[in-house]
């Protein structure tokens, strides 16, 4: 697998996901906003932080970059889009995904580790796991209450497009929904941090399977 980390001016996750990525042998290039060719990749992720000083809204400035346009490209021609927090932010302000993250229920920044419940086990990232599975996994942010108009939000549950939940529901996202994917399953958001959670030293590597799953989806794709 060949994969991009797009940096922001203001990403901090960026090298956390970076080395994620190493630590399963996956070549990885870092690109900044002005990244206008991602042709090559078989999947880019959007990293969090807190991209253009998340001025006006998270996410609301990096959509605009040209960086985005060639995400936006990468998307419709069925390459893996994944962001994570902020990335996931700037997914739905771009238009990617559907929604929008709103100031935590109880505002404020929240710095913790929950648990999260697959909700679909045929998805591009969660293919090694099951329906109902937990996994405990970092989150790290102040806006990651998502919502979206009923008639979406029923659309999200007909479709399968709800990947993971929240076990309790940490930020007051409606369904409790903590990652989704566009209809045609190739683009991700999650708010909860997969990539801080790779290696046994730091007392977490839950967020394996995630990576794992990304792998064997391109790895199937390959073969197809
Ligand atoms: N860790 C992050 O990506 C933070 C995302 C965003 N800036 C927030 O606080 O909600």
């Amino acid at each position: 697998m060949k994969a991009a980390v797009i940096t922001f001016p203001g990403s901090n996750c960026d090298m956390d996901m970076y080395h994620a990525l190493e630590s399963f042998d996956v070549a990885v290039d870092l690109l900044d906003d002005q990244a206008s060719d991602l042709s090559a990749y078989d999947a880019i992720f959007i990293p969090g932080g807190f991209s253009y000083g998340d001025y006006l809204r998270s996410g609301a400035v990096a959509k605009f970059s040209p960086a985005m346009d060639a995400v936006k490209v990468a998307a419709d021609n069925g390459q893996l889009v994944i962001g994570i927090c902020n990335g996931f932010q700037i997914l739905t302000e771009a238009g990617l995904l559907p929604g929008q993250l709103l100031v935590n229920e109880q505002p404020g920044f929240i710095c913790d580790e929950v648990n999260l419940v697959v909700e679909n086990e045929d998805s591009n990232f969660t293919n090694v796991l099951k329906k109902g599975d937990v996994i405990k996994v970092p989150i790290a942010h102040g806006e990651g209450n998502y919502v979206t108009d009923e008639a979406t939000l029923q659309e999200l549950e007909d479709n399968h497009q709800v990947i993971f939940r929240y076990q309790e529901n940490v930020n007051g996202s409606m369904n409790r929904i903590a990652g989704i994917t566009n209809k045609a399953g190739n683009v991700y958001g999650m708010m909860p941090h997969p990539e801080r959670a790779v290696d046994a030293l730091t007392g977490n590597d839950s967020g394996r399977a995630f990576f794992e799953s990304l792998l064997a989806a391109v790895d199937h794709k390959a073969r197809a």
